[in-house]
Parts: structure tokens; C-alpha cells; sequence
């Protein structure tokens, strides 16, 4: 759970200090936002997910000023950029290990995952029974990760159980499991993650400051990348926002340097970011 940080008032001033390295140079700036819990409000059903429009509107204007704006979601990328809509943004997809850059048709696979889908997916199968239906446990297809979501499910208690039996036979198969909010994901025995995905993406990019944004447990390697690039001097300022919910975990708010009040807080942050009005949307200090 994303604990309320020591809630001094909401701090606009704060938010326009963080943001300002950002701000000064935005062609050497990059923007980067996880998707669900981060610009998506968290719904029932993962397919009913959607960025507000007030959202999007912002971010296509953020993509005209800034140098470079991606959404790095455990989303597969095509599905990332179904939700999202918008063309001139890219997207890592499955925590970094699929990239599709802006106008690109198909994504680029990380090769260490390519050959694992089939695997993964004859998983999802073997798990997919009578009794997980009846507890209404959702299984998602993401090619090489498979989730099982209980959100919603009559018995959340019961559902999440089922599913912790299948993590234990993930594991015993030598399988990778990975817990999200109310969803566990099986993953390849390979390094899946959305820092190492960033830093790939960025290589080449020439750029002084970069923000990441983000709700859940996997953003906690996206906050790691950041913090490798400036250790290693390849960035000049880090930005790292923990959009905080009741379900997040506390690690992420404690290693943010801005903590903002969910999908409301980022939309009010890439408003700032634009240089408008940062709204109510509840910035907190971090520290
Ligand atoms: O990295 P993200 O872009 O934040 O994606 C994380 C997972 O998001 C989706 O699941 C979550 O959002 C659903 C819709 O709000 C919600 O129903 C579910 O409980 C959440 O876990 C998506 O389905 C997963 O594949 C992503 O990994």
C-alpha cells in the first residue's frame, strides 16, 4: 500500500521545483508514464481501461515540445497504444521488453524473451480450469507473460488463493512469477523490466533530464534505471513521481523524489509540466 507520505499540504510550488530541469530544456527532456494506475484510473476489467481525454490532450501536447515521450507499460505495446491513442508516442511494452516506436507498425522483441511465448502460453492453458472459471479468475494473454487477474472476482480472498497455488507451480517449473495489483504475472526466467527497457530505449537519445512516472511494484525498476543513467552520468537530472493509491506498494512512494494523489495528481503534474495551472491535484513533497 502506498502509504500517504508525510502529508504536508499539497505543495504547487514543490511540483514546479521538481519539474523545472524538465522544463528548462525540453528538447534534451524525456516523459516517461506508465499506463494503468498512472495515466489510467484502475477499472474491474483490464480491457475496459482508458486514458481520460483531458489526459491525452495534454500528452499529445507534451510530445510536440518534449524529446522524447514514451508509455512503458506490462502491457503488450500494441495494446499499450490501443489504450493510449496516440501515434506520436512510443511504447514499451511487457515491462520494456517490446518496443514500438512512434509511427512504427510492429514492435521490436527483446531477443532474450522471443522464444519463450509458447512456453508461457501452453502455461496459461495448463492453469485455465473449471475451477479457476468458476472462481472467475481472468487469464491475460500477453505473448510472452501470461496474468492472472482476481480483481472483482465474488471471492477475492478465494480467487487470490487459486492463484497463489498456481505461482508455486510457476516457480517449480522454473518459471518467473511477478505480483501487480490484484494480478500475478508468469514470466520468462529472463530479465523482464521496464529499467532495463528504459535504458535500451534511451541509448542513443542525447538528453540532460528524464521523468518516470508510475504506481505499481514493476515501476520500481523503471525509478532504478533513471537512478543507474545519472550515477553513470548519462543523465543530469532524474525525476521519479510515485502516483500513489491505496494499493501501491510503499517502497515506491518511499523511493520517489514527488509523490502525487493518482491519475488525478499526474494529470495535474504533465499540466505543470506544460507550464499551466498544477490544479488541486495533490503533489506531496517526498521526504
Ligand atoms: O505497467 P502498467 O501499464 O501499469 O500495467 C500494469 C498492468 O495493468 C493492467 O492490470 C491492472 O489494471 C487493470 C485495469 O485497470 C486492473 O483491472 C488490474 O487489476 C490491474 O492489475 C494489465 O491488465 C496488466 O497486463 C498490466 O501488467
Amino acid at each position: 500500500m502506498t502509504p500517504a507520505r508525510p502529508t504536508a499540504d499539497a505543495s504547487d510550488a514543490r511540483l514546479a521545483e521538481a519539474l523545472a530541469p524538465l522544463r528548462a530544456d525540453p528538447a534534451r527532456s524525456a516523459v516517461l508514464l506508465d499506463i494503468d494506475g498512472t495515466l489510467a484510473p484502475i477499472v474491474r476489467y483490464a480491457d475496459d481501461a482508458h486514458v481520460p481525454e483531458a489526459t491525452r490532450t495534454l500528452l499529445i501536447e507534451i510530445a510536440r515540445r518534449y524529446a522524447v515521450v514514451a508509455c512503458v507499460s506490462g502491457r503488450r505495446a500494441s495494446d499499450a497504444r490501443r489504450i493510449v491513442s496516440i501515434g506520436t508516442i512510443s511504447y514499451l511494452g511487457s515491462h520494456g521488453t517490446e518496443l514500438l516506436r512512434a509511427g512504427a507498425v510492429e514492435p521490436v522483441l527483446d531477443p532474450a524473451v522471443r522464444d519463450w511465448g509458447r512456453r508461457i502460453q501452453a502455461f496459461g492453458r495448463e492453469a485455465d480450469n473449471a475451477e479457476l472459471r468458476r472462481l472467475r479468475v481472468r487469464i491475460e494473454d500477453k505473448g510472452s507473460i501470461v496474468a492472472f487477474h482476481w480483481r472483482g472476482a465474488p471471492d477475492e480472498e478465494a480467487a487470490r488463493a487459486a492463484i497463489d497455488t498456481i505461482a508455486g507451480r510457476a516457480e517449480q517449473s522454473g518459471l518467473r512469477t511477478h505480483w501487480g495489483r490484484k494480478v500475478l504475472e508468469v514470466r520468462p526466467p529472463v530479465r523482464m523490466d521496464k529499467g532495463a527497457g528504459i535504458q535500451r530505449f534511451l541509448e542513443d537519445a542525447e538528453l540532460d533530464a528524464a521523468m518516470y512516472v508510475g504506481d505499481d511494484v514493476t515501476d520500481l525498476d523503471g525509478f532504478r534505471g533513471l537512478g543507474e543513467m545519472l550515477a553513470e552520468g548519462k543523465l543530469r537530472h532524474a525525476l521519479r513521481v510515485c502516483a500513489a493509491s491505496d494499493e501501491g506498494p510503499t517502497e515506491l512512494a518511499d523511493e520517489a523524489d514527488l509523490v502525487v494523489e493518482g491519475t488525478d495528481g499526474v494529470r495535474a503534474l504533465l499540466e505543470a509540466l506544460l507550464g499551466g495551472d498544477a490544479g488541486d491535484g495533490g503533489a506531496q513533497p517526498a521526504g
